[in-house]
């Protein structure tokens, strides 16, 4: 069972060194080359050691004397082959080098390229830790042996080489070469073989390792305030342990291994000497011809190693390629439609939710995931505002991403101006539509940055206008470099409020038509929150008004939407305006007065990050409706 594995690891291992060498032929075959170049020096130069030692050396010590064109010859011989091993090094280290380093960017950028790619579901099944691990260390991994590849293919020609010329020279030395080479060739793959189960329990656990790390420390707020340091840093500490001793086991096999991968060359180094007086005796070769073989023996035993390197990082090749592979053979990703929406026409636009079903992919895929959407249908008709209404599970946050195209219903359609959004280029749907989230994302950067987030076309001026719309500008205007000022990883400078505003700056700048809040503004100021809303809704010069989706809690701004559709779980109970509701859906009138005692208790517990400045003339009568 244990050899059956690793047969199958070395194969798969070599099919993986093959696709290496596919991606990148031509610097294969400028390394491969260069290696084999140097293997046959190698063996060459046994030879000219040899003969140097027996046409020169022993003459000169017969004689007494060194005839100076022999040396002369001998010398530049020499020098010749060691100026060609350099060459032969040079091409194949450099090449090496470029290959192993170019496949790994290669397909860093394949991996985070599919990350984008691939759908929200994936990404929630997918911890973060295991992503980071995939896109360093697996695609690390997997092209590891191809840094020694193209000397271990030099050194198979090599071996060829030297056994061809050991016959050549004596049969008796040859057989001495050919007990000692398939031996050493052996120790190789059952290295190897024993390696394999090692490294890739190794790899396994760097990503588990990476896992736990990248939670922990995204948690350390709830770590912190729970008082769960030391549970945590003992979960860590345990699958630490294991790599530990996962690594330590690796380090012990090649403590064992190595020593005799060293020591058989010099068996037969020995055992050449050996057979090769007594075939001197013999009369049946030269001084020179067992100089050579000595020699060829001495030298050989480096260059045998590099089988075996390739060999032994073929399992966590394997591990580490099938880890990359798992995401780049991923499905799921979004197919987008050809059909765009007319970019002249900047006016907000109509959504329409037509009998809806959705359902999460479950955890374990044979299992149906359950419904929690089921015959939703409303409209948010174009510029207007349709607040969405329900208790927690609802499934609020699902029809957000539903609007947006993050997920697709399971039967039903959601339409932008009567367009199946299925239906609509990626390009299109990011310049229609735009959702700010509950919880907001900032780079660690400038503002203008996090604003416009290189999109083309977005001068200062507009990124003021979206900060301004987005009660943004206030704020901004007092940091110390204005739009320059960075704002550290996560924008953990800002309170939460400014966070979430300067996300609603981001969606705002690109002027959607289609805006969807997710609860965008939640840590503002209750009043803020309604003249940000407010300021959205009406038409400016210049600024057509958008149509907006809303997930709201808060009695002022539900007040402001021009429906309020009442989810209660995943179907639509209700719609019509507040005032409407309030009379005539007990369950939306309790749900409304529940978040308004939260609301209050919340006011008074914490208070926001900002005072509210003054509403915008007229508002307040608007609010109070
Ligand atoms: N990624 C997910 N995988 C599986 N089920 C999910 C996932 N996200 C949400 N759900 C389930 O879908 C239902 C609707 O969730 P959703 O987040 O849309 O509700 P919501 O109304 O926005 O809730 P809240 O007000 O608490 O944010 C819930 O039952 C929830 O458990």
């Amino acid at each position: 069972m244990a050899s059956g594995t690793s047969r199958d690891v070395l194969w798969r291992g070599l099919v993986v060194l093959g696709r290496a060498i596919r991606e990148q032929p031509r610097i294969f075959a400028v390394a491969a080359s260069s290696s084999v170049l140097f293997g046959l020096l190698i063996v060459a130069s046994a030879y000219v050691v040899g003969a140097v030692v027996g046409d020169v050396v022993v003459p000169a010590i017969a004689e007494g004397s060194v005839p100076t064109a022999a040396l002369a010859l001998a010398a530049a011989a020499l020098l010749g082959l060691s100026i060609l091993r350099v060459v032969g090094i040079l091409g194949r280290r450099l090449g090496a080098g470029y290959m192993q380093f170019r496949l790994q960017a290669a397909y860093r950028r394949r991996v985070t390229r599919r990350y984008l790619d691939l759908p929200l579901s994936w990404h929630q099944r997918n911890a973060t830790g295991t992503l980071l691990s995939n896109a360093n260390s697996d695609v690390e991994a997997a092209w590891h042996p191809v840094a020694p590849l193209p000397f271990a293919v030099g050194t198979l020609v090599m071996l060829v080489g030297a056994v061809v010329s050991l016959f050549v020279t004596d049969w008796a030395l040859a057989l001495v070469g050919l007990g000692v080479f398939p031996a050493l060739f052996a120790l190789n793959v059952v290295y190897s073989r024993r390696m394999a189960p090692r490294q890739a329990r190794a790899q396994r656990l760097r990503a588990e390792v990476s896992g736990i790390a990248h939670e922990s420390f995204d948690g350390a707020l709830v770590v912190k305030t729970m008082g769960r340091e030391a549970q945590e840093t003992e979960r860590f500490a345990a699958r630490a342990r294991e790599l530990r001793d996962a690594l330590v086991s690796v380090g012990r096999l090649r403590g064992v291994f190595d020593p005799m991968l060293e020591t058989l060359p010099g068996l037969g180094t020995l055992a050449v000497l050996v057979v090769g007086t007594l075939r001197l005796r013999q009369g049946a070769i030269s001084v020179a011809e067992l100089v050579s073989v000595a020699y060829l023996f001495t030298v050989l035993a480096f260059p045998i190693r590099a089988i075996g390197w390739v060999l032994a990082e073929l399992p966590r090749s394997v591990a580490g390629w099938e880890r990359v592979r798992q995401v780049l053979d991923a499905t799921g990703e979004m197919s987008y439609g050809p059909m765009t929406l007319d970019p002249a026409d900047a006016g907000p636009v109509t959504l329409t939710f037509r009998d809806v079903h959705f359902a999460y992919e479950p955890a374990e895929a044979h299992l149906p995931g359950a419904e929690v959407l089921g015959e939703v249908g409303f409209t948010v008709p174009a510029g207007r505002t349709v607040a969405l209404v329900g208790p927690t599970g609802a499934g609020k946050s699902t029809i957000t991403s539903l609007a947006v195209r993050l997920v697709d219903p399971r039967a039903g359609v959601v339409e932008v101006d009567g367009v199946d959004v299925r239906d609509l280029s990626a390009d299109s749907l990011a310049r229609t539509v735009a959702l700010v989230a509950q919880v907001p994302f900032v780079f660690d950067d400038s503002v203008r940055a996090n604003i416009t987030l290189d999109r083309p076309g977005l001068g200062d001026s507009q990124v003021w206008a979206a900060l301004r719309l987005a009660g943004a500008d206030g704020f901004v205007a007092a940091l110390p470099e204005g739009l320059d000022t960075r704002v550290g990883e996560r924008g953990t400078s800002l309170s939460g409020g400014q966070r979430q505003r300067l996300t609603l700056a981001r969606a705002l700048v690109g002027r959607p038509r289609l805006l969807v809040l997710d609860d965008a503004t939640s840590a503002v100021d209750p009043r803020v929150e309604a003249a940000i809303l407010a300021g959205l809704r009406a038409a400016e010069p210049g600024r057509a008004p958008t149509s907006i989706l809303v997930v709201a809690y808060r009695r002022a701004t539900i007040a402001l939407a021009d429906e309020v559709v009442y989810l209660e779980h995943g179907r639509v109970v209700a719609r019509g305006t507040h005032t409407d509701l309030l009379a005539t859906v007990p369950g939306y009138a309790d749900l409304v007065t529940a978040y308004e005692q939260a609301e209050v208790e919340q006011a008074q517990q914490q208070g926001y990050d900002e005072v509210a400045p003054p509403l915008a003339t007229g508002l307040e009568l608007e609010v109070d409706r």
